[in-house]
């Protein structure tokens, strides 16, 4: 039974259309079982299939503040952990005895704390999206933080460090497997000390509900959507389609209010504007037919009729 649910305004979406169904909703509460005893959960999948929106769904649902990091390849350690930002000198001149003068001068280096040191300061979740854009050099501060929610840094002055995490710090940590420019495998040291959910292949029931809701558009229409999205990523194609492209062409179809229909031309376009880029292999032709055979599956159309494809 699929159902639109908020028990608590906590989310960063407007709760009408953020969409949760059984699957959804038993992915939560198995990670939140594991975050209770402290195991950092890990959403991986493909772009747009609702990493980002799930891990900030389960955040809002442990209700402590939220941290939020994306990484990228110049994501350094100190831009997680914090920098030694200066030094502070105070000296106490003791001239209460005239013919005695005794000069006491203390120094220590000033620290600002970063993302990750605030966090497990304070207790917040941190969400690091798209770790694996990070240099392992930089995620590898993270091992021992993961494991036993301590983070183990250098001070220059004050040399190795050891900080505990508060008792409510909690990470979820999201990746994108698939392979291109900027991305780093995540390493298996790391994965070891995580439970990760894979999002590349959630329940068809479930991306028509996350449509429906989002769009705004009749159920049927929504499901030919979904079909139709779902045919492109799923065949031989390989097309990058996912959630957010159904609803890219949701928004495109109730704008320009065209049927989901390949006796459509406007929808046609749309289909070709939108999918073309994200299609991956055999070209131009490739494409054509591949959408072709697509649209021609969608229910109650039985033939096509010849895409006029604008270059
Ligand atoms: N359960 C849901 N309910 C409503 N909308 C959803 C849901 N899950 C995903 N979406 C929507 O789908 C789109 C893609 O989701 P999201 O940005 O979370 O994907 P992602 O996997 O993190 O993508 P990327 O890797 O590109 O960051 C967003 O517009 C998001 O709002």
């Amino acid at each position: 039974m699929a159902h639109s649910l908020y028990p608590e305004d906590t989310s960063p979406m407007a709760p009408d259309s953020f969409f949760e169904d059984e699957e959804l909703l038993s992915l939560q509460s198995r990670a939140l079982a594991y975050l209770a005893v402290r195991v950092p959960v890990h959403l991986r999948g493909p772009a747009g299939m609702g990493k980002t929106t799930l891990a900030l769904r389960i955040a809002a649902r442990l209700g402590r503040p939220v941290s939020f990091l994306t990484g990228d390849k110049w994501l350094t350690r100190e831009d997680m952990v914090g920098r030694e930002i200066g030094r502070t000198a105070r000296q106490t001149v003791d001239s209460y005895i005239s013919r005695v003068r005794r000069t006491e001068t203390q120094e220590r280096s000033d620290w600002k704390d970063a993302i990750l040191t605030e966090a497990m300061r304070h207790g917040h979740t941190l969400i690091y999206d798209e770790f694996t854009r990070a240099s392992p050099q930089a995620n590898s501060v993270l091992l021992s933080v993961l494991e036993e929610g301590v983070l183990v840094f250098h001070d220059a002055r004050a040399g190795r460090q050891h900080m505990p995490a508060h008792p409510e710090f909690r990470m979820i940590l999201t990746s994108n497997p698939h392979d291109y420019v900027g991305i780093e495998h995540a390493p298996d040291a790391l994965i070891d000390r995580v439970v990760t959910f894979d999002l590349d292949d959630i329940p068809a029931d479930t991306e028509r509900g996350i449509v429906a809701a989002r769009t705004g558009l009749p159920k049927e229409m929504a499901d030919r959507l979904v079909q139709l999205v779902r045919d492109l990523r799923r065949g031989d194609a390989g097309a990058a389609a996912s959630i957010r492209t159904a609803l890219l062409l949701g928004r495109l179809v109730a704008a320009q209010q065209t049927k989901i229909s390949a006796r459509d031309p406007n929808f046609v376009q749309i289909c070709v504007d939108v999918l073309r880029s994200r299609y991956g292999r055999g070209g131009s032709e490739g494409f054509e037919a591949a959408l072709k055979q697509a649209l021609r599956a969608l229910p109650t159309e039985d033939d096509v009729q010849e895409m006029k494809v604008a270059s």
